[in-house]
């Protein structure tokens, strides 16, 4: 077995009265894209804060690459970069030298990775543009060149594409999948279900400061997700009497697990005479995925 790229165990935070962390145990092995998912206050934010070294927890271990958060900070610090999920920028630097800046901070001089960086996040137009006449997407992206400038082996993203829009965002993606078939571990927490079901091949779900759930994302969608039958009906007060819900665009809908109870759901509509007029399957999906688990949990 290699090195994980990150363990945690047993961590622990509290802030006040309140317990952001409860006890997490984690671990993330090299090369995966792996996801960090959970409502709003779950605690990854502070997971991640942890990760960096920007907060202390109050118990438990954190190991990057093998490296000790607490004990061994500079080599595990080294060995990743995160992207924060706020943009805070000086704003009288252009952006290549804010990159220069950061590199400075790791004692390296990195002008061909820089500009390698630059072009793969489409910024190479802007290099020498200040921040702050920079738009909102583009300081983002800026974002995630400054945590890639010392090229660490693991990279966290909190929540990236929050207000980017969907060009940017594809392009993101693209550039961040190339970076992990390239060797790097990467972590990504997102409040977009859909991201995470198509970019991630392991995920944990957190809830009030614990892993509620943790799988591969096959694993869970299967585990967990029913399937649903859509059908519009003549009468579809007649599918809501045998257990479907109506919704707000007149199709109702039934949940299943297994293929065959389709078959006697329909045989029931057509003896009550609902008048079936269409009808389509809808596979499970991870957004259904996520509500099952944090209503269970
Ligand atoms: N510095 C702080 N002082 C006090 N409470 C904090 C602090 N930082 C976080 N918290 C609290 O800890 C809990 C976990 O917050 P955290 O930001 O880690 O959640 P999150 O899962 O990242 O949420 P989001 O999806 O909204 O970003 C929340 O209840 C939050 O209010």
């Amino acid at each position: 077995m290699s090195l994980p790229a990150i363990r945690v165990s047993a961590l622990t935070k509290r802030y006040g009265g309140l317990q952001a962390l409860a006890g997490v145990d984690l671990e993330i092995r090299q090369g995966e894209f792996f996801g960090l998912l959970g409502p709003n206050g779950a605690g990854k934010t502070t997971l991640i804060s942890a990760l960096a070294g920007l907060v202390r927890p109050d118990g438990g271990r954190l190991e990057v690459m093998g490296h000790d958060v607490v004990a061994d900070y500079r080599q595990a610090r080294r060995a990743l970069g995160v992207v924060p999920q706020e943009l805070v920028f000086d704003p009288f630097f252009s952006v290549r030298e804010l990159l220069r800046i950061q590199a400075g901070y790791f004692g390296l001089r990195a002008d061909a990775w820089i500009d390698e960086i630059l072009e793969g996040l489409g910024l190479t137009a802007k290099a020498n543009v200040n921040m702050r006449a920079l738009s909102g997407g583009m300081k983002r992206r800026v974002l995630v060149a400054q945590a890639l400038v010392h090229r660490p082996p693991v990279i966290v993203l909190d929540e990236p594409t929050a207000g980017v829009d969907v060009e940017l965002r594809q392009g993101l993606w693209q550039f961040v999948r190339k970076l992990n078939e390239a060797g790097h571990t990467i972590v990504l927490t997102t409040h977009y279900l859909e991201e995470a079901e198509t970019l991630c091949g392991r995920i944990a779900m957190l809830k009030s400061g614990r892993v509620v759930a943790l799988d591969t994302t096959a694993n869970l969608l299967e585990r967990f997700a029913t399937h649903t039958l859509h059908t519009r009906l003549a009468q579809p007060q007649i599918g809501v009497a045998l257990g479907g819900r109506a919704d707000e665009d007149g199709w109702v809908d039934f949940a299943f697990d297994q293929f065959a109870e389709v078959e006697v759901l329909l045989a029931r509509l057509r003896e009550a005479g609902a008048g079936l007029q269409e009808m389509r399957l809808g596979e499970p999906d991870l957004e259904r995925v996520f509500v099952e688990v944090m209503q269970r949990a």
